[in-house]
């Protein structure tokens, strides 16, 4: 068994890790924190998980690094703000855990990036350059060598699979890409904000983060490296009435003489043999993928305008956060790919 800690555990996403880690069957879950439950069974508070064997008496802990390492866990899974993982992570990889960030925080290269996106300094800009981007379908060699592993953001994760493998193959006029995604609250995290009420999202669909979206530095960090190229988008995500899901539909030019063809033959190669994206001819629909670690991915072609129509789905809170993190932690820890997720 491999001893584990969860930070941020009563969080959408912790919770979300607390419920995939309990029935992995090759951990343990040995602390979970949380500063406002400090203290409490992990029951009382995350109710779905009461009476688990995997919970046993676990109490939430404090949430500092010294919390973490107390419990004795060689990895660190940390499901906090960005801007606070990179405050945990240098104490706890000088204590030899290995971690697994589902915040923003590794996932850009450059310091000055972050900055200009997040709009303030990264805490420990010299650990960016040892940390993986959490895709394993794009950067597994890397992920399984990596001591400090990204997950990717959720809407990257829902672009950049159906995207990644037709700019490597150079199918894609790299300046032709808009994105239009729509995300169920639960994105937003398990926090108090009028804007989240129910009565302010059910049965209404609206825009927000125009024009320039934070998580626009990662989706173009990881398009750029994919094309060889600059490459530059336009994304606009939007506030779906559901709780979990993601929506995305991208629009690209495929260049001259590129049919629908050999882009489907090309994403029909790449996820051959991955076993979580399925690629095919239905359309992909949410209530498909809630629950689960796929992203279902689909291709149209307008042949009235030459426009390629990528349509993708996943679950923000699986494959979108702590499905590709406990994917990411499977590959570093030697489990197989897939355990505890399928
Ligand atoms: N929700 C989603 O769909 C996705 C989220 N992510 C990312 O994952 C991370 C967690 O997101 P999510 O689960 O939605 O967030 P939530 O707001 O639901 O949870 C945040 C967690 O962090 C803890 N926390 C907050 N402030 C502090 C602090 N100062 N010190 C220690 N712990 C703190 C909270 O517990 P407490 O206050 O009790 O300490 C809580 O457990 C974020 O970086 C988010 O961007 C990534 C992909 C998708
Ligand atoms: C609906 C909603 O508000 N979604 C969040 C998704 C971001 C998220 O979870 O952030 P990271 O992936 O960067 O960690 C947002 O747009 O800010």
């Amino acid at each position: 068994m491999t001893d584990v800690a969860i930070v941020g555990a009563n969080g959408y996403s912790g919770e979300e890790l607390c419920s995939l880690l309990a029935r992995h069957g090759g951990v343990r879950i040995a602390g979970v924190t949380s500063r406002q439950h400090a203290g409490k069974p992990v029951g009382s508070i995350l109710p779905r998980l009461k009476g688990h064997p995997a919970i046993r008496d676990l109490a939430f802990s404090n949430a500092t690094a010294d919390d973490v390492i107390k419990t004795g866990a060689k990895y660190a899974f940390l499901a906090l703000p960005h801007g606070l993982a990179a405050e945990f992570a240098l104490p706890l990889l000088n204590a030899g855990l290995k971690i697994v960030d589902l915040s923003a925080d590794f996932r850009l290269r450059e310091a000055d990036v972050f900055q200009e996106f997040y709009g303030e300094a990264h805490a420990a800009p010299e650990l960016l350059a040892h940390a993986a981007y959490g895709i394993p379908e794009i950067w597994r060699e890397k992920i399984k060598a990596a001591t400090l592993v990204a997950s990717a953001g959720c809407y990257p994760t829902s672009i950049l699979l159906p995207l990644v493998p037709l700019l490597r193959a150079g199918q894609i006029v790299t300046d032709s890409i808009a994105v239009s995604s729509a995300s169920g609250v639960s994105g937003a995290g398990r926090k108090a904000d009028v804007a989240y009420l129910y009565a302010e999202c059910n049965e209404s669909l609206r825009a927000y983060g125009l024009p320039k979206h934070r998580h626009l530095s990662e989706i173009e960090q990881e398009l750029t490296f994919a094309a060889g190229e600059k490459v530059v988008i336009t994304f606009v995500p939007h506030l779906a009435p559901m709780t979990r899901g993601i929506h995305t539909t991208t629009f690209a030019k495929p260049k001259e003489g590129v049919s629908l063809a050999a882009i489907k033959e090309t994403l029909t190669q790449a996820y051959a043999n991955e076993p979580f994206v399925r690629f095919g001819d239905t359309l992909p629909d949410t209530k498909n993928v809630v629950g689960t670690n796929y992203c279902d991915i689909a291709a149209r072609l307008d042949e009235r305008t030459g426009r390629l129509i990528l349509l993708s789905a996943e679950d923000n809170l699986v494959k979108g956060a702590a499905g590709q993190a406990v994917q990411c932690f499977n590959l570093m820890a030697g489990f197989p790919e897939t355990q505890g997720l399928l």
